[in-house]
């Protein structure tokens, strides 16, 4: 870790000011920021249409922001494009899940360590020492990650033939590969049964515990209020609430965007 990372306790991992996003006459997101600490759970809420997946794809390059200031750990990034902010520290999965379906488990989560290495495309195509010293180092990781998030026994199956809340488990094991400073989950619950979901929700406790922060979309409000730290409440692109679990869900704005007249 490097010293400037060391001694930044007090500086979010994730500052976002003033983002807005408009699709043609509609305005996706108006005006959104947050600030993420280290270590914490973040949870982004709002009924359907908020704008969170929005959010995500903005601060994650996938789409330009109209407006907006990114900072992570304190330096400012553009999210201008997905490489960009992958090599900047934020990894990601994604609603639907993509993987390489026709890979195995262990070559996925070996694609997201490549972000962090250095011999590049040359070396691969000359197979030097360096290549291959670090291709075998990175095989390693990948298989402590995949037992890390409790799918070891897959490594070697191609990740379609693999059960849906094992390739959401998949997706983390990739995204940790990358070493995020920030690893931001898309409905990760989606699609899960009752004891997936409990399993889910242990292994992101467990990734907190070991010091990493998330940021997480969850339709599951159970699921949200028992895991997060802080959350932010979307509604029609506007933010209007933040706060602890506790905090937000007595907020009055809050409980009439989920069971108001607001037609959601
Ligand atoms: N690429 C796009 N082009 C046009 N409109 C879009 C696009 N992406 C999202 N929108 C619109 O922006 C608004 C916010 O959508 P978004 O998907 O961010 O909401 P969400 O909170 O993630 O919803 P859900 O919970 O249903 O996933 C919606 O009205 C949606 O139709």
């Amino acid at each position: 870790m490097s010293s400037a990372v060391a001694s930044s306790a007090q500086v979010p991992v994730l500052r976002v000011r003033g983002v807005s996003k408009r699709f043609g006459g509609l305005q996706a997101l108006s005006d959104v920021g947050l600030a993420i600490e280290r270590g914490q759970v973040y949870g982004l809420i709002g009924p359907n249409g908020a704008g969170k997946t929005t959010f995500f794809n903005v601060i994650t390059g996938l789409y330009a922001p109209d407006s907006g200031s990114f900072e992570l750990d304190g330096q400012p990034y553009r999210p201008s494009a997905v490489h960009e902010v992958a090599r900047a520290g934020i990894a990601r999965t994604f609603q639907n899940i993509r993987l390489f379906a026709d890979m195995t488990a262990l070559e996925n989560v070996m694609v997201g360590r490549h972000v962090r290495t250095g011999s590049g495309v040359l070396g691969a195509i000359l197979r030097t020492q360096v290549f291959r010293q670090e291709e075998a180092a990175i095989a390693g990781r990948a298989r402590e990650l995949l037992e890390y998030v409790g799918i070891a026994r897959y490594a070697d199956f191609r990740a379609r033939t693999l059960s849906y809340g094992d390739q959401r488990r998949l997706e983390i094991a990739r995204a940790l590969a990358t070493d995020p400073k920030l690893i931001a989950l898309d409905e990760p619950a989606a699609g899960m049964n009752a004891t997936e979901k409990l399993q889910l929700r242990e292994l992101i406790d467990r990734i907190r515990r070991d010091g990493r922060t998330i940021l997480l979309i969850e339709h599951d409000v159970k699921l949200v209020m028992g895991l997060c730290d802080r959350v932010t409440v979307l509604d029609y692109g506007k933010l209007i609430a933040q706060g602890t679990p506790a905090e937000v869900q007595r907020d009055e704005r809050v409980i009439e965007a989920y069971l108001g007249t607001g037609g959601h």
